[in-house]
């Protein structure tokens, strides 16, 4: 059986190692959204087409396993791996590239990408975000994206458990 090359997508997801020559090379604006994406739904796939048209390239700092652990989601939380929520965001034609943070917040990986606009959806007030604070330091905007979709994977995971 011949092996095939891996699929082109996952060329999109970024180690911090490679993450400055990379940024550097994406055109801008760029935007920048976070988040778990631990069960991807169709809101998500929304948010994400609709962030990408703020600007010209889309990056996400997913949390890593450790961090989702900070949030209280849950202990047995988060569903699916950092790797595997990685490469199914780089699967979304919406994404350009994304990189894992392992802290509570992505405010260190802001600093260090200074995007030009930061993205969350409708659930956050963005303007007590600290995330939005920071990247109006260097004249950078900060939207929330109304839900189209009320889905989330809290609700997902209920709907299963309860079968
Ligand atoms: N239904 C939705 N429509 C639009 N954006 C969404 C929706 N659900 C989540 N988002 C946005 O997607 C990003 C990731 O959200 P998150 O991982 O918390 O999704 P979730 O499905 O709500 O998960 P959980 O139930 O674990 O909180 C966040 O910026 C959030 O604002
Ligand atoms: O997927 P979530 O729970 O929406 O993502 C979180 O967003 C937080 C937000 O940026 C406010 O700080 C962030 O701190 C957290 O690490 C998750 O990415």
């Amino acid at each position: 059986m011949t092996l095939l090359p891996l699929p082109s997508f996952e060329s999109k997801v970024c180690s911090l190692t490679q993450l400055d020559a990379r940024i550097a090379a994406l055109p801008r604006p760029l935007v920048f959204t976070n988040g778990v994406f631990d069960i991807l739904h169709r809101g998500h796939a929304t948010y994400l087409a609709q962030a990408r048209e703020f600007g010209a390239s889309l990056v996400i700092g997913v949390n890593s396993d450790t961090s989702v652990k900070l949030l209280g989601k849950g202990n047995d939380r988060p569903i699916n791996t950092e790797a595997d929520r990685q490469a199914l965001l780089a699967a979304l034609a919406s994404v350009d590239l994304t990189v894992l943070f392992t802290e509570q917040t992505p405010v260190n990986l802001i600093a260090r990408i200074r995007p030009d606009i930061y993205i969350k959806g409708g659930d956050y007030e963005i303007d007590t975000l600290e995330e939005t604070r920071l990247v109006k330091t260097w004249g950078g905007k900060a939207f929330a994206i109304p839900f189209l979709y009320e889905r989330s994977t809290t609700t997902l995971l209920g709907k299963i458990r309860a079968q």
